[in-house]
């Protein structure tokens, strides 16, 4: 265990540190665009705590702490098979009696429990917010995509007011709260302007600069878009002024690592018979082995053989030869050769991509248009409101018009 009160090594340099119990007991709040760097400064605030015998317990929404329990006692909480502990199974008030009292770290990882995570991890919270009246023992609750429980918009529930009250009065108790999240403008404000201790790594996205210009000033806001990877901006009550810091890379292992050019493979298969059979039988009949065989291929699909010898002539490039002469051959599409079964799922396909695709640039379109009017015309006050009744009524010109024309025609 090492000696407090040096405070926790966070930085490439050793001169950088973060006082322990500011941290422990204090809120926080880590951002930055994705690959930016914040659940490594996260691991390492962590690693630093642990690496001093201090508890915390982690919110992991995306199974990707589990180096830390590899390193450290830790308990780990979570519906997978490798996790001492189902949260379901999990009496709250025991969790919360094991962290304060015997000083149990905690990972606690709701990246499958669904629909059930706000309730089991509010039931949590709740637990340690009310063991720490009496405790005060000195614990940090870590909460990654802070958004998702905190957000700017869409009202409060009750996850959210319980994260809120651990905000404002869980300092007295000694509990801290540090939340992550990849965009500061989407995490709920009530929050933001809580934290003691703010860690601005890289964000280009405007409506982030402009919360960073908000509680840091216009130059910050500047610098945070040019940031490295692992460097960010600290603003905080130790810190006299606005400092740069390159944080240092952790020592536990890197679930969230971008993957490298050396993982999966880098040759580009040639698109046969095989491979098409092999996606359309997984498609079908949930998998099976494949057939090099065209016409054996579509004898157990819905499309039938219409040239033998294309298929005869074997290897993968002439049976995607093969398949399509075919099609040009009948002079229409798929949808005129299959059976009606067949016409039917890739109509569904059909259907499933273009709701997909207006899904898609419909939500581009709301986030484009609140940016817009945020930037352009100041509207902050029901923006996303705004934006999303602007674009519903793009969509119905863009739908309604020709279809009236056509009625009229
Ligand atoms: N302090 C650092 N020094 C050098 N490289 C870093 C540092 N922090 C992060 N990186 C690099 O950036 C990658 C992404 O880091 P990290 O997973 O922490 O990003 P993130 O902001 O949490 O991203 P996401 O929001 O997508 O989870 C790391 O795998 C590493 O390659």
């Amino acid at each position: 265990m090492s000696d407090e009160d040096d405070g926790l090594a966070v930085g490439d340099d050793e001169s950088v540190r973060f006082p322990t119990a500011d941290v422990l007991t204090g809120r926080g709040f880590v951002t930055g665009k994705s690959g930016a760097g914040k659940s490594n400064t996260a691991s390492v605030v962590a690693e630093e705590l642990l690496e001093r015998g201090r508890g915390l317990l982690v919110v992991d929404t995306d199974a990707e702490y589990y180096g830390l329990a590899e390193r450290y006692e830790m308990l780990t909480v979570g519906s997978g098979e490798h996790c001492d502990l189902d949260p379901r199974d999990v009496e709250p008030d025991s969790l919360a009696q094991l962290a304060v009292e015997e000083n149990v770290p905690i990972l606690f990882d709701v990246s499958e429990l669904g629909a059930e995570t706000d309730e089991l991890l509010k039931a949590v919270l709740d637990a340690l917010f009310a063991a720490e009246k009496t405790a005060r023992h000195p614990y940090l609750v870590l909460v990654e995509e802070v958004h998702e429980f905190l957000p700017e918009r869409g009202g409060s529930d009750d996850l959210s007011e319980t994260l809120i009250r651990i905000a404002k009065r869980g300092r007295k108790r000694g509990l801290g709260i540090c939340g992550l999240s990849q965009r500061p403008a989407s995490v709920s404000k009530d929050f933001i302007t809580q934290c003691d201790w703010l860690v601005w790594h890289r964000l280009t996205w405007d409506n982030d600069t402009a919360v960073v210009d908000r509680v840091a000033g216009s130059e910050a806001a500047e610098d945070v878009q040019s940031l490295a990877d692992g460097e960010a901006l600290v603003m905080a009550d130790w810190e006299p002024s606005l400092r740069r810091v390159q944080f240092r890379r952790k020592h536990t292992a890197d679930a969230g690592a971008t993957p490298d050019l050396s993982e999966g493979r880098s040759t580009l298969p040639a698109i046969g018979g095989d491979v098409v059979a092999r996606a359309r039988r997984q498609d079908a009949s949930g998998g099976g082995p494949a057939d090099e065989d065209d016409a054996a291929d579509a004898e157990r699909s819905d499309l039938p053989v219409a040239d033998e010898s294309a298929s005869a002539a074997g290897g993968n490039q002439s049976g995607r030869r093969g398949r399509r002469s075919r099609r040009s051959a009948s002079g229409g599409g798929d949808l005129a050769e299959t059976s009606p079964a067949g016409a039917l799922a890739e109509l569904g396909d059909l259907v499933v991509h273009v709701f997909r695709f207006f899904v898609t640039s419909g939500i581009w379109a709301v986030d484009a248009v609140e940016e817009w009017l945020v930037d352009w015309y100041g509207v902050r006050r029901h923006g996303r409101l705004l934006a999303r009744a602007l674009v519903a009524l793009a969509f119905a010109v863009l739908f309604l018009l020709p279809l009236g024309l056509a009625t009229v025609l």
